[in-house]
């Protein structure tokens, strides 16, 4: 088993409006994204997936959040608040959609960091 991660990053602004503390006013984070897919089989070049390409995908989820502000992005809003949680989800299923022709590799986990001491992983 091989077990691959890229990272990316974006910074966007949001608020948690039910949250009991200044995270329900508007504020802004450097968000930390670590994607990770596994894989039994290498192909003929010695890879699992090429790091370049998961880096592109990675980058294209990323730049749609990337200098947005996240509770008036489509899916997040009160119903869905983009919380790391959330956030690793949304990123865990835009991903996976873009990794569908790759059949050697299964996306396994998503890592949103908000500071390097909170973070959040999601597997579904
Ligand atoms: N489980 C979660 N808890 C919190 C989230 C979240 O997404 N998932 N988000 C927040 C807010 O975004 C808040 O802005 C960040 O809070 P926190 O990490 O506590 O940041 P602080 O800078 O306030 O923390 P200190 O390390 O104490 O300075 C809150 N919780
Ligand atoms: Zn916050």
């Amino acid at each position: 088993m091989y077990r691959l991660t890229v990272k990316g990053s974006f910074s966007a602004a949001h608020r948690l409006p039910d949250h009991p503390s200044p995270c329900s006013r508007l504020h802004g984070h450097n968000w930390e994204v670590a994607v990770t897919v596994i894989g039994e089989e290498l192909g003929p070049d010695g890879m699992l997936l090429d790091f370049a390409v998961l880096k592109q995908i990675l980058r294209e989820v990323l730049a749609k959040l990337d200098h947005q502000y996240l509770n008036e992005l489509p899916p997040f809003g009160k119903e869905f608040p983009p919380t790391a949680e959330n956030l690793a989800r949304y990123i865990y299923h835009e991903v996976a959609a873009r990794l569908a022709s790759y059949s050697a590799v299964t996306l396994q986990e998503v890592r949103v960091g908000e500071s390097p001491s909170a973070w959040v992983v999601y597997t579904p």
